[in-house]
């Protein structure tokens, strides 16, 4: 290929992967490859500059803005930053501050290099007025009513002392330990699960919903102070200052004199970074005099006085010595692999998910094969690829099962999912297992002392069947009955045992478990798809288990977020004789079964027959009392944009993509004003 294709493949290929990567949170390569690539083509057009195409991304901002906010145009542009994964680089850098600097003293603030999603947030008078994204650098997403929903993001700051207009802008990210949370609960109701930290808080801050967003707990550090006036005159001021007045600045930083303390800082942090709650890749140096930043300036794309240091992924190589299947609640198998043990960022690996067979043929790797284990943030670590020179004649191919490891029943895959699944969901004994584990969470029944070796007891001996059958134990049935397990892996015994005060614990919490609202029985059963918040959305609106029961697909999609695939899977489930006796056993048991129908209070039938959908914010209604109007009036409230719906009615803030697709389907928009004169009230 000569200098020109290349040119011409490498702009579009990574304008690709920014695309996929800004607009739709996704990683089609992973980072040090994006980073080559770029780093190629830079390379590339310095040496023929003629073969530049108008649309590289070596000059700009990777993202754009998207349809789905309104647009809003940042009063200082939203820049990338320079990257190197090498020290030789950084002392290339170093010199260059040096002499552009003319030969001043000079010290760097270090920073860790969160990652996540940059974004800025205006204060007037210490009030947030407005959040948005970086977009294109020059404008971005107004998210402002997401970025709300951050804890640590000050709605007001409480000091007096602040500048009248001025910028914070800093990193939003989902910590670790949330991202767990939410990937434990999508994978108990059979949702795909969510990638990694970074592309999840990006897909979390372009949601429509801030409730939804709301309820992943995203968090923000903050690392840059903007304002017209100057306020303070170096970089470390400001982040102290920043501190001071409540903001979220993560206390890593440091402030260091010359290059070879930034390396220090930099080998600290290579390994220490993972003690941190949130995903780092790097750390960034910036200088830290305003006014030498000033005058060192910018490239169309970066600051000439920042860099950013990436570290590599933390690699190693070590064998596959086979492969385990699991078996998950939904029936879902995933392959986990068991490698030789291998020291990587502190901790010994010893099994590296590899997520499903789609993944293992991506891969290309067999049994015995060397493999590479990388550690991102996430808890299990990974096999990111196969070193062939180190293949043998050992290696074979994995033959990926087609009958359940567990019980023996044929897998099948469902259509367009990438797990095969095991379909025997009451024989099966990690899914029975596993449904006894949903059903006394604490968000179900709330039956937790149950947990912990003592439910596979109660199985083993027979005891219990379903979930239902606990509700007949008695204390004669668990009086002394005991087991020992042993941990495969350190080789230690642990004696399950159930003595006096352990059963009347037991007994008692099940009892009071009875107590429990109907959207916890609900969610206890554990129909895929049907977490809590739809548990308590279907409650609300039907006011009953029987009343859920016996709805019909056209009822169910009624309810508000309550789409095709969840409405089939409620169906599907009550309509399984085996499944209405297991509810009819729990109804005996003395469960609750009626709940509280948040019936809307009839205003008026001023809007009978008519179909509605709004976008953006009001004055006079939030997003709950906006749908509940309309109910009360006799409409009817669609979920998106189709021939059915009659009106949109259109707030502030609207979604341009909304809008224009109201406008082609010629359905008619009204503002907030009609739409009152609508309600003739
Ligand atoms: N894998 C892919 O497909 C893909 C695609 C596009 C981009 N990327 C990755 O994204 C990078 C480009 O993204 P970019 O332009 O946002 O550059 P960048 O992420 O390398 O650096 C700029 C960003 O760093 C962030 N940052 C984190 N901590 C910071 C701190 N303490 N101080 C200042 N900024 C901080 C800010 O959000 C800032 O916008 C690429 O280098 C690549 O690694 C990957
Ligand atoms: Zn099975």
């Amino acid at each position: 290929m000569n200098p020109q294709e290349r040119i011409a493949e490498l702009t579009n290929r990574l304008n690709y992967y920014n695309h996929q990567y800004y607009q739709n949170s996704v990683s089609e390569v992973d980072d040090f490859t994006f980073d080559k690539l770029l780093a190629e083509l830079t390379s590339l057009e310095t040496q023929h500059p003629e073969f530049r195409q108008p649309d590289s991304p070596t000059a700009r901002v990777g993202g754009t803005i998207s349809k789905e906010f309104k647009t809003v145009y940042h009063r200082f542009p939203m820049l990338s930053l320079g990257n190197t994964y090498s020290e030789e680089d950084l002392v290339e850098f170093d010199k260059r501050v040096q002499k552009g600097l003319n030969g001043q003293s000079y010290e760097y603030i270090c920073e860790l290099k969160f990652d996540g999603v940059a974004l800025s947030m205006t204060y007037e008078n210490g009030v947030l007025v407005q959040g948005a994204t970086r977009g294109d650098g020059v404008r971005g997403d107004d998210i402002t009513n997401n970025i709300r929903t951050i804890r640590t993001v000050p709605l007001r700051i409480h000091k007096t002392d602040v500048p009248a207009l001025f910028e914070v802008r800093g990193e939003g990210f989902m910590p670790l330990a949330e991202f767990e949370r939410i990937n434990k609960e999508r994978e108990d109701i059979g949702e795909a699960l969510l990638a990694n930290p970074r592309n999840a808080a990006s897909g979390t801050f372009k949601q429509q919903d801030s409730a939804a967003v709301a309820k992943r707990r995203l968090d923000c550090y903050l690392y840059s102070f903007l304002s017209d006036v100057e306020v303070f005159h170096t970089h470390e001021e400001s982040l102290i200052a920043l501190k001071e007045w409540g903001f979220n600045v993560s206390q890593t930083w440091r402030k260091c004199t010359d290059i070879r303390e930034v390396m220090l800082y930099i080998n600290e942090w290579d390994t220490k970074r993972f003690e941190l709650p949130l995903n780092t890749d790097g750390i960034v140096i910036k200088v830290n005099r305003y006014d030498q930043q000033r005058d060192l300036g910018y490239t169309a794309k970066s600051p000439r006085w920042a860099i950013a240091f990436k570290y590599k992924a933390l690699a190693a190589s070590t064998t596959l010595n086979g492969i385990q299947y699991q078996v998950g609640r939904t029936g879902a198998v995933t392959p986990v692999a068991l490698l030789t043990p291998v020291l990587l960022a502190g901790t010994i690996v010893k099994r590296a998910s590899l997520h499903n067979s789609n993944e293992i043929e991506r891969l290309g790797i067999q049994l015995h094969d060397t493999v590479f284990v990388e550690k991102g943030g996430e808890i299990i670590p990974k096999i990111t690829g196969v070193d062939l020179n180190r293949r043998t004649e050992k290696s074979e191919p994995i033959i990926y099962p087609t009958t359940c490891p567990a019980c023996g029943t044929p897998l099948i895959r469902k259509e367009g999912e990438a797990h095969f699944y095991c379909p025997n969901e009451r024989g099966c004994p990690p899914q029975r297992q596993a449904r006894f584990e949903h059903f006394i969470q604490r968000r179900a029944m709330n039956i937790e002392s149950l947990g912990e070796g003592k439910i596979e007891l109660l199985i083993d001996r027979g005891l219990v069947q379903t979930p239902a059958d606990l509700y007949k134990l008695t204390t004669n049935d668990l009086l002394g009955i005991e087991k020992v397990f042993l941990d495969e892996e350190t080789g230690k015994k642990r004696i399950v045992s159930f003595r006096e005060k352990t059963v009347e614990n037991i007994l008692t919490a099940i009892d009071r478990s009875k107590a429990q609202p109907l959207p916890n029985v609900l969610f206890a059963l554990g129909i895929r798809y049907v977490g809590n918040t739809t548990a308590e959305k279907l409650t609300d609106y039907f006011g009953s288990m029987d009343a859920i029961m016996n709805a019909s697909p056209e009822a169910l999609l009624a309810v508000p977020d309550t789409g095709p695939r969840i409405a089939e899977s409620v169906v599907a489930w009550f309509a399984d004789p085996e499944n209405r006796e297991y509810v009819e056993a729990l109804r005996a048991a003395g469960l609750q079964f009626a709940g509280e129908k948040k019936v809307v209070e009839q205003e008026g039938d001023s809007l009978t027959g008519k179909t509605f959908l709004y976008t953006g914010t009001f004055e006079n209604f939030s997003r709950e009392e906006l749908e509940s109007r309309i109910e009360a009036n006799g409409g009817r409230l669609l979920s998106g944009i189709s021939k059915k719906l009659n009106y949109l009615i259109v707030g502030e803030n609207a979604g341009p993509s909304k809008v224009e697709k109201a406008r082609k389907l010629n359905v008619a928009m009204i503002g907030e004003d009609e739409f009152m004169a609508m309600l003739n009230v």
